[in-house]
């Protein structure tokens, strides 16, 4: 047997080319940080208008993730990842080839709107190439993949931009963007049958999904206190990671500690760092203890603890601070159980658009809550800038770090009332449940 026609590998084969897109998505969405002053150098952007395209793909990305749910249940990954794979690679060569602020702000669009297919289709694909018990570690490897897009968006697109140029290092990313999708329409089948292969032990065969199922699966998800206790959860989790590593973590750090953006920087590296190793370790640990929300409940716990540290000192020593932003990091792996947790809930049908709705929550928190806390800080002025970041007062952080903690701390009260749920009603979910 080759390893296409080998289902055992050909799964990993089809898992690389998704997961290449994927990286491609984080590259993007983490882009404009390095790319600002070349981006406000060619359009004369203002600070707003730059915020505005940046946030303008998480908005989109958190649109879209339940109709992406809703498609992939009922087309598939494949078709789905695919499609998802061209749009943003179209979107990032428009990006590359734009002349005019609309036109950049409409790539942008694009861009997050093709990304937003990738991984819910990544899940979709996972749930029906691997057994349940090996879910949580794809889904780990998968987002670890994020940690590595994070890294890769910081000083190595630097260095790359420095040598090639903004536009031809944009453009070189939609290229190898269409090439990853093409290969993703040529391998990522939507299950072994489709792909004419044997089947993979303990995998069942995915039926597909009818318009019918679709919509009573989703008004199901709507009444499930389970999906709205894991999508707060979620929602603080998440929102918290991108908050910090993607905005707040390093005007924190030059304004209180007087450190240079670039020394900054390495310490929302940790987070990434963190992420890359903590998402496979923990989704791996979980899958090995059949265990998900015990471990998702520790997890928050020990995030809200971690993170309580800086409001409650103001100001800890940076090595302190280093642990807490790495800790936030590698337990992004314990809030990523909460999709292995939907997913087990609902009928295999159905884990589209379960997943989905659970991820769409939390990059509504990459959303809302970096503007919440822009809007804690406002309070906080000091009138001074320093390296062009407005300073806020020690104080006016550990206001905005003590709502993060806040957060995390309810999303762990979510956990906590999951596992007291679940409990009362014992093993009931309809598809395999690790976890009583
Ligand atoms: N690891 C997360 C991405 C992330 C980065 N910072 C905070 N969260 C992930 O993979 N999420 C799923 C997605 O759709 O990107």
């Amino acid at each position: 047997m080759t390893v296409l026609s080998d289902p055992a590998k050909r799964r990993w084969v089809a898992w690389g080319a998704l997961a290449t897109v994927f990286l491609l998505v984080n590259l993007h969405r983490l882009s404009t940080a390095v790319l600002s002053e070349r981006l406000t150098a060619a359009f004369g952007t203002s600070a707003s208008q730059l915020g505005t395209l940046h946030a303008a793909f998480f908005l989109i990305y958190a649109v879209v993730q339940i109709p992406v749910g809703v498609l992939v249940d009922r087309i598939g990954p494949r078709r789905i990842g695919s499609i998802g794979g061209i749009v943003l690679s179209v979107g990032a060569i428009a990006f590359a080839l734009s002349e005019s602020y609309v036109v950049a702000f409409a790539a942008r669009a694009l861009i997050g709107f093709g990304s937003g297919a990738i991984f819910v289709s990544i899940l979709r694909f996972c749930a029906n190439w691997y057994r349940a018990d090996e879910f949580a570690t794809m889904t780990g490897l998968t987002a670890g993949v994020a940690g590595l897009g994070a890294i890769l968006a910081t000083t190595p697109l630097a260095v790359a931009v420095d040598a090639a140029g903004w536009r031809p290092t944009v453009l070189s990313l939609g290229v190898v963007g269409l090439l990853a999708a093409v290969a993703v329409a040529a391998l990522a089948h939507d299950s072994p049958a489709a792909a004419d292969l044997e089947p993979i032990a303990g995998v069942p065969e995915r039926a597909t999904t009818s318009l019918a199922e679709t919509r009573e699966h989703l008004r199901t998800l709507l009444r499930d206190g389970d999906q709205w206790l894991l999508s707060i959860a979620f929602f603080a989790g998440n929102g918290t990671v991108l908050t910090l590593i993607g905005l707040w973590g390093v005007p924190y750090l030059v304004v209180v500690y007087g450190l240079d953006v670039t020394t900054a920087s390495y310490f929302t590296l940790l987070g990434s760092i963190g992420m890359l190793v903590g998402s496979p370790a923990v989704g791996w640990l979980s899958d090995r203890l059949e265990r998900r929300l015990a471990l998702l409940s520790a997890g928050l716990a020990i995030f809200a603890v971690a993170l309580a540290v800086i409001p409650a000192f103001g100001r800890p020593p940076l090595p302190v601070v280093a642990g807490v932003y790495f800790v936030c990091g590698f337990l992004l792996g314990a809030v990523m159980l909460s999709l292995s947790v939907i997913k087990e809930r609902y009928p295999a049908s159905a884990s589209g658009v379960a997943t989905a709705t659970v991820n769409a929550a939390g990059f509504v928190g990459g959303t809302v809550l970096p503007t919440v806390l822009g809007m804690a800080l406002d309070a906080y002025r000091t009138g001074d800038t320093v390296e062009g970041t407005v300073v806020y007062t020690q104080f006016g952080y550990r206001v905005a770090f003590g709502i993060l903690a806040v957060g995390v701390g309810v999303a762990f009260l979510c956990s906590l009332a999951l596992l007291a749920r679940t409990g009362r009603r014992g093993t009931e979910a309809p598809e395999r449940s690790l976890e009583g």
